[in-house]
């Protein structure tokens, strides 16, 4: 292994905005599965030699991604994904600890658009551990004008970071229907409850919620037609398909899948998240005009 090295696994906008940020200290390489044209990439065996990776992958394909191409040498792992796996309900922690230690492993949550952390832009992450020391040894690698926090509440910034996704779905249908600045901050405002609830099953910290990787995040996410997932809310409020949707975006959005998986985990442990799951019946293809009268009910 190449000690003190550093790469960055997937060269998406997340993957890319990481790469610059943590090149602005130090030689950072980067890798994905096609060829490009960004300063220092390199194949992706080389990348893995590297002691420190940061793995910027949907959610949904990182399952099959460490089975086909990763080997555990003692890396130490930030992972930069959101999201809930759809076919089996795990969180991406326990994917991952198929093939990484704990202690080995951190996951980033917070507010970051990429097209505003690849010009420099400021911002503030969580870097989220069972290790304290792996954050303290990722934390010298990001430039000045990322603060880092810790936190140790991993199960808390995964479910924050994945379930704001489905809540800008909900917020972008909510613009997209007209439905007023009232609905729309009170839909965010019940969202984040929703969140709250549903992360305390699974033994997630208040305080996760308030913080930077829930509240920071949806406010950002649920307000801004930068984020992806805003802009599925607003085309499934002007009845396009989700396959047009998709394709339009050409990036991915992972609160498509997340409310599958949320609706499933929220069914089978008897959560109550009225929100999430009318995005998933919306999804599917009802339509949000008779979800809105839904939720309305008193
Ligand atoms: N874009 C942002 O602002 C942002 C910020 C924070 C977190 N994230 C998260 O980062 C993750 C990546 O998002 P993104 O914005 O880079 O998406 P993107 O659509 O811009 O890029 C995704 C990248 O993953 C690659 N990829 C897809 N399937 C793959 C596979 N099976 N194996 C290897 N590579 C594969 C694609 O080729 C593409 O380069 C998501 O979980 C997202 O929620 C994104
Ligand atoms: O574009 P989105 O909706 O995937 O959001 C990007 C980041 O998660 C914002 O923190």
């Amino acid at each position: 292994m190449n000690q003190g090295s550093i790469a960055v696994i997937g060269a998406g906008k997340w993957g890319q905005a990481l790469h610059f940020a943590l090149s602005q200290k130090q030689k950072c390489l980067i890798s994905s599965r096609s060829k490009r044209e960004i300063e220092n990439f390199v194949d992706l065996e080389t990348a893995m030699d590297c002691e420190y990776l940061v793995i910027a992958i949907p959610a949904q394909e990182i399952r099959g991604w460490l089975k086909e191409n990763f080997v555990f040498k003692g890396q130490k792992i930030l992972v930069a994904s959101k999201g809930i796996e759809a076919k089996t309900g795990e969180f991406l922690n326990e994917i991952y600890s198929n093939f990484v230690p704990d202690k080995n492993i951190g996951f980033i949550s917070g507010p970051s658009f990429a097209a505003e952390v690849i010009k420099g832009l400021p911002c503030a992450l969580v870097i989220n551990s069972k290790s304290k020391k792996l954050y303290k040894s990722f934390q010298p690698f990001f430039p000045n004008f990322i603060k880092t926090y810790f936190s140790a509440d991993v199960i808390g910034a995964e479910i924050a970071g994945a379930y704001k996704n489905v809540l800008a779905i909900a917020s972008g249908i909510c613009e997209g229907l007209q439905l007023g600045k009232n609905a729309q901050a009170s839909l965010i405002a019940r969202g984040l409850v929703e969140m709250q609830r549903f992360g305390k099953y699974f033994g997630a910290k208040k305080s996760s919620f308030l913080g930077l990787s829930g509240a920071g995040d949806l406010f950002l996410t649920a307000n801004s037609t930068m984020s992806r997932n805003f802009r599925v809310g607003l085309g499934l409020s002007q009845n396009k398909k989700l396959e047009d949707i998709l394709k339009e975006l050409g990036e991915v959005a992972e609160g498509v899948k997340t409310a599958d998986a949320i609706h499933n985990l929220s069914k089978k442990y008897s959560i109550y998240t009225p929100i999430a799951n009318e995005v998933k019946l919306i999804l599917d293809g009802k339509n949000p005009k008779d979800s809105l009268k839904d939720l309305l009910k008193n």
